[in-house]
């Protein structure tokens, strides 16, 4: 873990971060740019008027700073608290899944988990009536898996075109900025599929007394996938250890007032006395051929695989036991998805899970940055290797001086890898990254042998020249392999850009690229 920012990634800086110390052993204050800063209480001005000086640039810049330091809230699930901690495999399922940090009885995964209220903003009470957001981060050794799930194991609606409404009738009224009843069950009035989890938030359970005393679900049917390629669906449960306690609503009205953080504090203080909150973490199975015959479908977020039909199966337990260090940088910038899932975790048809698959990553990019995946509390412990760059707030090596482009002739990656998890068979058909058979089927060459042969002897001449003078700036190797295309293509063209090539390279002008 990395002791300065209290989270298990480092952030890639090398650059030494010890405490500055001046010259009375005491330690400096400084600018944002490391200059000394003789009094950090007192603004820089000259005379008797005391007028304040343009030239206190570290006066501005700590205002600016103020100004900033807001990102802008999660649009659902902003009231929240996190804490690190470990999963720790009790069963043996690896007849089930190939996921690595399942293999085997004991092994350790570090977590990070976040719990939230839903509806209400930043700085609401943590006692409302409302869903509970359960996510957990897995940084896994084949990358991060997240279970960005709830407390309750069902959803308000089915089809994520109704989700946007459905959040914005439970916010505040567009006109009075007030908590809206009316339009609350105004939506859910006419949409008959939320029973289910109105019941349930409306029940005991709508309130619990803490994060500690709820259970979490990933609610969505997944698929596990094992090491011969076979499937099953499951559900994923984490049971409390602490038993389910819950608030009444003169209860939740009255903490409210005098500690709207009461679940916040809870897990600080539970936590800090070692009494750390923990989770059995349960899966229901269910062979894919059960699925068509089930009484109730599978994949709708609203109902739920009755118990004695698929019971819990126990497999490791969650444990949370470190506090974070600084809540802006773990707990706000954390980005959970459920489209991040490792070799062996697969989604299902659930529409709502497929549409949440995408949305995460796109409410981080706002919500944080286009790099947040950098961000030491969401950056997996392993290497990553890809060819995005750039952006706003770099923060790694960015890729360093490697190709930012594949294919490429540099790096030997393999082209396709059909053991990764992208790569799978589905009930409609194999799900890979394979061009369609038509494209391989067919000739790349042939219409631009007709355009080669359809060209005026002009055209001809400008186009075997250009071509020629810009593939003289690349490497001799990649000019053979672009010249073996050209031959496929017409021996025409690729003997008359062969001899211009020559000409140019012995020709004394200077190599010019435009293009
Ligand atoms: C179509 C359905 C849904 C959509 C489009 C959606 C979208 C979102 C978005 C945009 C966020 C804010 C993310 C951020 O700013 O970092 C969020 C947060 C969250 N959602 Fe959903 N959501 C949906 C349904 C669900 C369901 C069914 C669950 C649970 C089973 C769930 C659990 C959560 C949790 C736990 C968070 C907070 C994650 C954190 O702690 O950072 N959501 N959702």
């Amino acid at each position: 873990m990395d002791a300065e920012s209290g989270s298990k990634a480092s952030n890639g800086n090398s650059k030494s971060a010890s405490v500055r110390v001046g010259s009375s052993g005491k330690p400096l204050h400084t600018t944002l740019a490391g200059a000394p800063v003789s009094d950090d209480n007192n603004s820089v001005t000259i005379g008797q008027s005391g007028h304040l000086l343009f030239e206190d640039v570290h006066l501005f810049e700590k205002q600016a700073r103020l100004n900033r330091e807001r990102v802008p809230e999660r649009v659902v699930h902003a009231k929240g608290a996190g804490a690190h901690g470990y999963f720790e495999v009790t069963k043996d399922v690896s007849n089930l899944c190939k996921a690595k940090f399942l293999s085997e009885p004991g092994k350790r995964t570090p977590v990070f988990a976040r719990f939230s209220s839903v509806a209400a903003e930043r700085g609401f009470t943590d006692l409302a009536r409302d869903v509970r957001g359960f996510a957990v981060k897995f940084y896994t050794e084949e990358g991060n898996w997240d279970m960005t799930g709830n407390n309750t194991p069902v959803f308000w609606v089915r089809d994520p075109l109704k989700f946007p409404d459905f959040v914005h009738s439970q916010k505040r009224n567009p006109k009075t900025n007030a908590k809206d009843p009316n339009a609350f069950w105004d939506f859910l009035s006419l949409v008959p599929e939320s029973m289910h989890q109105l019941l349930i938030t409306f029940s005991p359970r709508g309130v619990p007394a803490t994060y500690r005393n709820m259970n979490g679900y990933g609610s969505h049917t997944f698929k596990w996938v094992n090491k011969e390629g076979k499937a099953h669906w499951v559900k994923f449960h984490l049971v409390t250890e602490h038993g389910i306690k819950n608030l009444t609503h003169e209860e939740a009205v009255s903490l409210s007032g005098s500690k709207p953080d009461y679940a916040t504090e809870d897990l600080l203080t539970s936590i800090e006395e070692g009494n750390f909150p923990a989770w059995k973490f349960c899966v229901q199975v269910m062979p894919l051929e059960d699925a068509p015959k089930y009484k109730w479908d599978p994949f709708d977020l609203t109902k739920v695989w009755l118990h004695k039909d698929y019971p819990l199966m126990e497999v490791g337990r969650l444990v949370l036991d470190r506090n974070v260090e600084n809540y802006h940088a773990e707990v706000e910038q954390a980005a959970f998805s459920p489209g991040s899932f490792v070799p062996g975790i697969e989604a299902s048809p659930d529409r709502i899970l497929q549409s949440r698959l995408f949305a995460y990553d796109d409410a981080a990019r706002y919500r944080i940055g286009t790099n947040f995946h950098d961000v030491p509390i969401n950056k997996p412990i392993v290497k990553v290797q890809t060819y995005s760059r750039d952006g706003a707030m770099v923060v790694s090596d960015n890729g360093g001086s490697k190709p930012n482009y594949y294919p490429n002739s540099y790096d030997n990656l393999p082209r396709n890898d059909p053991t990764q998890p992208d790569v799978h068979p589905h009930e409609g058909g194999t799900v890979d990254r394979f061009p369609p058979r038509k494209w391989e089927e067919q000739d790349d060459y042939e219409q631009p042998r007709m355009l080669w042969k359809l060209m005026s002897e002009e055209d001809k001449e400008q186009t075997v020249s250009n071509i020629a003078n810009h593939i003289r700036g690349a490497a001799e190797f990649i000019q053979e392999r672009q010249m073996g295309l050209f031959r496929k293509c017409d021996g025409d063209l690729a003997s008359r850009i062969e001899k211009k090539l020559a000409e140019k390279k012995k020709s004394p002008e200077p190599y010019t690229m435009i293009a």
